[in-house]
Protein backbone atom coordinates (compact mmCIF):
# COMPACT_ATOMS: atom_id res chain seq x y z
CA UNK A 1 0.00 0.00 0.00
CA UNK A 2 1.11 3.43 -0.93
CA UNK A 3 0.35 5.65 1.15
CA UNK A 4 0.94 8.95 0.02
CA UNK A 5 0.66 8.34 -3.66
CA UNK A 6 -2.21 6.97 -4.90
CA UNK A 7 -1.46 5.76 -8.37
CA UNK A 8 -0.02 3.49 -10.40
CA UNK A 9 3.84 4.48 -11.46
CA UNK A 10 2.37 4.83 -14.83
CA UNK A 11 0.02 7.31 -14.26
CA UNK A 12 0.64 10.44 -16.28
CA UNK A 13 -0.43 13.07 -14.52
CA UNK A 14 1.58 16.57 -15.08
CA UNK A 15 3.95 17.47 -11.77
CA UNK A 16 2.13 20.53 -11.10
CA UNK A 17 -0.69 19.43 -10.29
CA UNK A 18 0.41 16.51 -8.74
CA UNK A 19 0.34 17.00 -5.28
CA UNK A 20 -3.47 17.90 -5.47
CA UNK A 21 -3.99 14.80 -7.68
CA UNK A 22 -2.32 12.87 -4.96
CA UNK A 23 -4.47 14.74 -1.77
CA UNK A 24 -7.76 13.91 -4.23
CA UNK A 25 -6.80 10.56 -5.08
CA UNK A 26 -6.10 9.49 -1.28
CA UNK A 27 -9.43 10.86 -0.08
CA UNK A 28 -10.83 9.25 -2.85
CA UNK A 29 -9.47 6.05 -1.82
CA UNK A 30 -10.76 6.34 2.33
CA UNK A 31 -14.23 7.56 1.12
CA UNK A 32 -14.59 4.26 -1.20
CA UNK A 33 -13.39 2.36 2.09
CA UNK A 34 -16.11 4.24 4.32
CA UNK A 35 -18.71 3.91 1.56
CA UNK A 36 -18.02 0.08 1.52
CA UNK A 37 -17.99 -0.16 5.29
CA UNK A 38 -20.94 1.22 5.56
CA UNK A 39 -23.87 1.41 7.46
CA UNK A 40 -25.04 3.35 4.80
CA UNK A 41 -28.90 3.54 5.89
CA UNK A 42 -29.52 6.04 9.01
CA UNK A 43 -25.28 6.88 9.05
CA UNK A 44 -24.16 8.57 6.55
CA UNK A 45 -27.22 9.03 4.99
CA UNK A 46 -28.80 11.34 8.34
CA UNK A 47 -29.30 14.83 7.26
CA UNK A 48 -27.41 17.12 9.30
CA UNK A 49 -27.94 20.65 7.56
CA UNK A 50 -28.77 22.22 4.39
CA UNK A 51 -26.04 24.18 2.30
CA UNK A 52 -26.03 27.63 0.07
CA UNK A 53 -28.65 25.96 -2.23
CA UNK A 54 -30.91 25.19 -0.36
CA UNK A 55 -30.15 21.49 -0.70
CA UNK A 56 -30.20 19.22 2.62
CA UNK A 57 -26.78 17.88 3.54
CA UNK A 58 -26.11 14.41 4.42
CA UNK A 59 -23.78 13.12 6.84
CA UNK A 60 -21.67 12.03 4.16
CA UNK A 61 -21.70 15.64 1.90
CA UNK A 62 -20.32 16.93 5.75
CA UNK A 63 -17.60 14.44 6.14
CA UNK A 64 -16.89 14.31 2.00
CA UNK A 65 -16.24 18.46 2.65
CA UNK A 66 -14.06 18.15 5.18
CA UNK A 67 -12.03 15.17 4.27
CA UNK A 68 -11.08 17.03 1.02
CA UNK A 69 -10.53 20.02 2.73
CA UNK A 70 -8.17 19.29 5.21
CA UNK A 71 -6.26 16.64 2.68
CA UNK A 72 -5.68 19.65 0.10
CA UNK A 73 -3.93 21.88 2.45
CA UNK A 74 -0.16 22.31 1.40
CA UNK A 75 -0.72 20.60 -2.27
CA UNK A 76 -0.66 24.48 -4.08
CA UNK A 77 -4.23 25.08 -3.64
CA UNK A 78 -5.02 28.67 -2.82
CA UNK A 79 -8.85 28.78 -3.49
CA UNK A 80 -11.13 25.99 -2.16
CA UNK A 81 -14.91 26.02 -3.69
CA UNK A 82 -17.08 23.48 -2.24
CA UNK A 83 -20.91 23.12 -3.15
CA UNK A 84 -21.23 22.85 0.40
CA UNK A 85 -20.01 26.04 1.31
CA UNK A 86 -21.26 29.34 1.14
CA UNK A 87 -17.65 30.95 0.52
CA UNK A 88 -14.25 30.32 -0.97
CA UNK A 89 -12.11 29.32 1.67
CA UNK A 90 -8.07 29.75 0.93
CA UNK A 91 -6.02 27.05 2.01
CA UNK A 92 -2.51 28.38 0.98
CA UNK A 93 -1.99 32.13 0.07
CA UNK A 94 1.24 31.02 -1.85
CA UNK A 95 -0.56 28.33 -3.69
CA UNK A 96 -1.15 29.38 -7.49
CA UNK A 97 -4.27 26.81 -8.07
CA UNK A 98 -8.18 27.47 -7.43
CA UNK A 99 -10.14 23.83 -7.07
CA UNK A 100 -13.84 23.58 -7.20
CA UNK A 101 -15.26 20.26 -6.06
CA UNK A 102 -19.01 18.85 -5.30
CA UNK A 103 -17.65 16.80 -2.68
CA UNK A 104 -20.46 13.86 -2.71
CA UNK A 105 -22.71 13.91 -5.88
CA UNK A 106 -25.88 11.81 -6.21
CA UNK A 107 -26.47 12.35 -2.17
CA UNK A 108 -30.33 11.37 -2.50
CA UNK A 109 -29.07 7.95 -3.54
CA UNK A 110 -26.58 7.36 -0.24
CA UNK A 111 -28.93 4.68 1.33
CA UNK A 112 -29.74 2.67 -1.75
CA UNK A 113 -26.22 1.40 -2.64
CA UNK A 114 -26.22 3.25 -5.85
CA UNK A 115 -23.24 4.61 -7.60
CA UNK A 116 -22.46 8.26 -6.37
CA UNK A 117 -19.20 10.35 -6.87
CA UNK A 118 -16.73 13.37 -5.95
CA UNK A 119 -16.80 15.96 -9.39
CA UNK A 120 -13.82 18.06 -9.13
CA UNK A 121 -12.21 20.78 -11.34
CA UNK A 122 -8.59 22.80 -11.33
CA UNK A 123 -8.02 25.93 -12.39
CA UNK A 124 -5.25 28.96 -12.11
CA UNK A 125 -6.03 31.33 -8.91
CA UNK A 126 -6.68 34.40 -9.28
CA UNK A 127 -5.93 37.62 -6.60
CA UNK A 128 -9.35 37.30 -5.57
CA UNK A 129 -11.40 33.56 -4.63
CA UNK A 130 -15.05 34.02 -5.85
CA UNK A 131 -13.72 35.70 -9.19
CA UNK A 132 -10.79 32.51 -10.06
CA UNK A 133 -13.92 30.38 -10.75
CA UNK A 134 -16.30 32.97 -12.35
CA UNK A 135 -13.98 32.39 -15.44
CA UNK A 136 -15.38 30.11 -18.84
CA UNK A 137 -15.12 26.51 -18.35
CA UNK A 138 -12.24 25.80 -21.04
CA UNK A 139 -9.79 27.50 -19.08
CA UNK A 140 -9.49 24.29 -16.36
CA UNK A 141 -6.59 22.95 -15.93
CA UNK A 142 -8.02 19.39 -14.78
CA UNK A 143 -11.51 18.16 -14.45
CA UNK A 144 -12.73 14.73 -13.71
CA UNK A 145 -14.57 12.75 -11.17
CA UNK A 146 -14.62 9.53 -8.60
CA UNK A 147 -17.09 6.79 -9.06
CA UNK A 148 -17.68 4.87 -5.31
CA UNK A 149 -19.30 2.11 -7.34
CA UNK A 150 -19.03 -1.15 -7.75
CA UNK A 151 -15.80 -0.17 -8.49
CA UNK A 152 -14.77 2.57 -7.08
CA UNK A 153 -12.75 4.50 -10.42
CA UNK A 154 -10.97 8.08 -11.08
CA UNK A 155 -11.60 9.45 -14.28
CA UNK A 156 -9.56 12.92 -15.27
CA UNK A 157 -8.46 15.14 -18.14
CA UNK A 158 -5.79 17.37 -18.00
CA UNK A 159 -6.75 18.90 -21.51
CA UNK A 160 -5.34 16.27 -23.66
CA UNK A 161 -7.62 13.07 -23.75
CA UNK A 162 -9.42 11.49 -21.12
CA UNK A 163 -7.71 8.74 -18.23
CA UNK A 164 -9.42 6.46 -15.84
CA UNK A 165 -8.09 4.97 -13.17
CA UNK A 166 -9.22 1.36 -11.63
CA UNK A 167 -8.93 1.41 -7.23
CA UNK A 168 -7.40 -1.92 -6.40
CA UNK A 169 -9.08 -2.32 -2.78
CA UNK A 170 -5.63 -4.80 -1.81
CA UNK A 171 -3.18 -2.50 -2.48
CA UNK A 172 -4.93 0.67 -2.64
CA UNK A 173 -3.61 2.44 -6.15
CA UNK A 174 -5.52 3.73 -8.44
CA UNK A 175 -3.96 2.02 -11.69
CA UNK A 176 -4.38 3.39 -14.89
CA UNK A 177 -6.61 1.36 -17.20
CA UNK A 178 -7.11 4.25 -20.28
CA UNK A 179 -5.39 7.53 -21.55
CA UNK A 180 -7.70 8.10 -24.10
CA UNK A 181 -11.32 7.01 -23.50
CA UNK A 182 -13.66 8.49 -26.31
CA UNK A 183 -17.83 8.24 -26.53
CA UNK A 184 -19.31 5.79 -28.54
CA UNK A 185 -21.38 7.77 -31.00
CA UNK A 186 -23.72 5.40 -32.11
CA UNK A 187 -26.70 4.75 -29.45
CA UNK A 188 -30.26 4.61 -28.36
CA UNK A 189 -30.50 5.72 -24.64
CA UNK A 190 -30.99 8.65 -23.06
CA UNK A 191 -31.76 9.86 -19.40
CA UNK A 192 -33.66 12.65 -18.35
CA UNK A 193 -35.92 12.80 -15.06
CA UNK A 194 -39.51 12.41 -17.15
CA UNK A 195 -41.34 13.25 -14.15
CA UNK A 196 -41.09 16.81 -14.74
CA UNK A 197 -42.18 16.29 -18.39
CA UNK A 198 -45.28 18.79 -17.57
CA UNK A 199 -42.63 21.56 -17.30
CA UNK A 200 -40.55 20.98 -19.88
CA UNK A 201 -40.08 23.60 -22.59
CA UNK A 202 -41.31 22.61 -26.18
CA UNK A 203 -38.54 21.64 -27.38
CA UNK A 204 -37.56 19.33 -25.45
CA UNK A 205 -40.71 18.14 -25.04
CA UNK A 206 -40.85 17.21 -28.73
CA UNK A 207 -37.47 15.68 -28.41
CA UNK A 208 -38.29 12.72 -26.03
CA UNK A 209 -41.89 12.48 -27.22
CA UNK A 210 -40.10 11.82 -30.79
CA UNK A 211 -37.59 9.59 -28.84
CA UNK A 212 -40.75 7.34 -27.08
CA UNK A 213 -42.31 7.18 -30.63
CA UNK A 214 -39.78 5.12 -31.15
CA UNK A 215 -40.35 3.51 -34.44
CA UNK A 216 -43.71 4.59 -35.02
CA UNK A 217 -42.05 8.08 -35.20
CA UNK A 218 -40.44 10.55 -36.87
CA UNK A 219 -37.33 8.58 -35.67
CA UNK A 220 -38.15 5.52 -37.17
CA UNK A 221 -36.02 4.02 -34.09
CA UNK A 222 -36.55 2.91 -30.61
CA UNK A 223 -34.56 4.19 -27.46
CA UNK A 224 -34.36 3.45 -23.91
CA UNK A 225 -34.73 5.58 -21.07
CA UNK A 226 -32.17 5.44 -18.08
CA UNK A 227 -32.07 8.25 -14.43
CA UNK A 228 -29.78 6.93 -11.90
CA UNK A 229 -30.41 10.35 -10.12
CA UNK A 230 -26.26 10.60 -10.01
CA UNK A 231 -24.59 12.44 -12.50
CA UNK A 232 -21.45 10.67 -12.00
CA UNK A 233 -23.04 7.64 -12.65
CA UNK A 234 -25.11 8.75 -15.32
CA UNK A 235 -21.40 10.25 -17.22
CA UNK A 236 -19.68 7.23 -16.90
CA UNK A 237 -22.29 5.31 -18.44
CA UNK A 238 -22.66 7.39 -21.33
CA UNK A 239 -18.62 7.55 -21.74
CA UNK A 240 -18.71 3.84 -21.81
CA UNK A 241 -21.74 3.31 -23.76
CA UNK A 242 -23.17 6.73 -25.30
CA UNK A 243 -26.05 8.01 -25.40
CA UNK A 244 -27.48 11.51 -24.19
CA UNK A 245 -28.00 13.42 -20.77
CA UNK A 246 -30.36 16.42 -20.14
CA UNK A 247 -31.27 18.04 -16.87
CA UNK A 248 -33.19 21.47 -18.99
CA UNK A 249 -34.31 23.98 -17.62
CA UNK A 250 -38.12 23.77 -16.45
CA UNK A 251 -41.33 25.76 -15.42
CA UNK A 252 -41.16 24.41 -11.56
CA UNK A 253 -40.08 27.48 -9.16
CA UNK A 254 -36.56 27.45 -9.09
CA UNK A 255 -35.73 25.51 -11.98
CA UNK A 256 -34.92 28.32 -14.31
CA UNK A 257 -31.44 27.35 -15.12
CA UNK A 258 -32.23 23.46 -14.46
CA UNK A 259 -30.42 21.91 -11.37
CA UNK A 260 -26.77 21.08 -11.83
CA UNK A 261 -24.30 23.91 -10.61
CA UNK A 262 -22.07 25.35 -13.07
CA UNK A 263 -18.56 25.76 -11.11
CA UNK A 264 -18.80 22.37 -9.27
CA UNK A 265 -20.63 20.44 -12.19
CA UNK A 266 -21.22 21.32 -15.41
CA UNK A 267 -17.74 22.77 -16.28
CA UNK A 268 -15.74 19.64 -15.19
CA UNK A 269 -18.24 17.25 -16.80
CA UNK A 270 -18.16 19.18 -19.56
CA UNK A 271 -14.43 19.33 -20.35
CA UNK A 272 -13.91 15.96 -19.65
CA UNK A 273 -16.98 14.82 -22.57
CA UNK A 274 -15.31 17.25 -24.70
CA UNK A 275 -12.18 15.70 -24.39
CA UNK A 276 -14.08 12.40 -25.11
CA UNK A 277 -15.31 13.66 -28.49
CA UNK A 278 -18.75 14.46 -27.13
CA UNK A 279 -20.43 17.43 -26.98
CA UNK A 280 -22.00 19.68 -24.01
CA UNK A 281 -24.15 22.38 -23.96
CA UNK A 282 -27.03 24.22 -21.90
CA UNK A 283 -29.11 22.78 -25.08
CA UNK A 284 -27.92 25.96 -27.16
CA UNK A 285 -24.77 27.35 -26.04
CA UNK A 286 -21.95 25.63 -25.27
CA UNK A 287 -20.97 25.15 -21.46
CA UNK A 288 -17.04 25.36 -21.72
CA UNK A 289 -18.30 29.05 -23.24
CA UNK A 290 -20.14 30.08 -20.28
CA UNK A 291 -19.14 32.27 -17.76
CA UNK A 292 -20.46 31.68 -14.55
CA UNK A 293 -22.47 35.08 -12.52
CA UNK A 294 -22.14 33.82 -8.84
CA UNK A 295 -20.35 30.51 -7.26
CA UNK A 296 -22.94 28.27 -7.20
CA UNK A 297 -25.01 29.19 -10.48
CA UNK A 298 -26.89 26.53 -12.03
CA UNK A 299 -27.21 25.60 -16.32
CA UNK A 300 -29.16 23.53 -18.04
CA UNK A 301 -27.40 20.69 -18.68
CA UNK A 302 -27.35 18.36 -22.28
CA UNK A 303 -24.34 16.35 -23.11
CA UNK A 304 -23.44 13.47 -24.49
CA UNK A 305 -22.68 11.94 -28.07
CA UNK A 306 -21.99 14.75 -30.26
CA UNK A 307 -25.26 14.12 -32.98
CA UNK A 308 -27.33 13.67 -30.30
CA UNK A 309 -26.53 16.73 -28.68
CA UNK A 310 -26.41 19.03 -31.72
CA UNK A 311 -30.16 17.13 -32.68
CA UNK A 312 -31.76 18.81 -29.43
CA UNK A 313 -30.52 22.35 -30.08
CA UNK A 314 -31.84 21.70 -33.83
CA UNK A 315 -35.38 21.24 -31.64
CA UNK A 316 -34.92 24.68 -30.49
CA UNK A 317 -34.49 25.79 -34.08
CA UNK A 318 -37.71 24.31 -35.07
CA UNK A 319 -40.56 27.06 -36.39
CA UNK A 320 -43.49 27.09 -33.57
CA UNK A 321 -45.71 25.15 -35.69
CA UNK A 322 -43.34 22.20 -36.22
CA UNK A 323 -42.40 22.30 -32.40
CA UNK A 324 -46.28 21.98 -31.68
CA UNK A 325 -47.17 19.22 -34.25
CA UNK A 326 -47.77 16.02 -33.07
CA UNK A 327 -44.62 14.16 -33.31
CA UNK A 328 -46.20 12.29 -36.42
CA UNK A 329 -46.54 15.07 -38.44
CA UNK A 330 -42.84 16.40 -37.18
CA UNK A 331 -41.89 16.18 -40.84
CA UNK A 332 -38.25 17.99 -40.28
CA UNK A 333 -36.98 15.03 -38.37
CA UNK A 334 -38.90 12.22 -40.43
CA UNK A 335 -35.81 10.23 -41.30
O1 LIG B 1 -33.51 14.34 -8.22
P1 LIG B 1 -33.36 14.92 -9.58
O2 LIG B 1 -34.09 16.22 -9.74
O3 LIG B 1 -33.64 13.95 -10.68
O4 LIG B 1 -31.81 15.37 -9.70
C1 LIG B 1 -30.79 14.45 -9.85
C2 LIG B 1 -29.52 15.20 -10.00
O5 LIG B 1 -29.21 15.84 -8.79
C3 LIG B 1 -27.90 15.50 -8.38
O6 LIG B 1 -27.97 14.49 -7.40
C4 LIG B 1 -27.31 16.78 -7.79
O7 LIG B 1 -26.10 16.57 -7.19
P2 LIG B 1 -25.89 16.55 -5.57
O8 LIG B 1 -26.27 15.19 -5.08
O9 LIG B 1 -24.41 16.83 -5.52
O10 LIG B 1 -26.73 17.66 -4.98
C5 LIG B 1 -27.21 14.97 -9.63
O11 LIG B 1 -26.20 14.03 -9.34
C6 LIG B 1 -28.36 14.31 -10.36
O12 LIG B 1 -28.15 14.29 -11.74
MG1 LIG C 1 -23.86 16.95 -7.55
MG1 LIG D 1 -23.13 17.12 -3.94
Amino acid sequence: MTDRNPYSPDAPIPARLRPAMEALGRVGRDLARRIARGPLDGRLDRTVGGNADGDAQKALDVLADAAFLAELRGTGIRWYASEEQDDVTELDPAGRLALAIDPLDGSSNIETNVSIGTIFSLREARDEGVASFLRPGHEQLAAGYIIYGPQCMMVVTFGDGVQDYLLDPATGLFTLVNTRLTIPEESAEFAINASNYRHWSKPVRAYIDDCIAGSEGPRAKNFNMRWIASLVAETHRILVRGGLFLYPRDARPGYADGRLRMVYECAPIALLIEQAQGRATDATTRILDKVPGSLHARTPFVFGSTSKVDRITAYHDLPEQEISALFGNRGLFRV
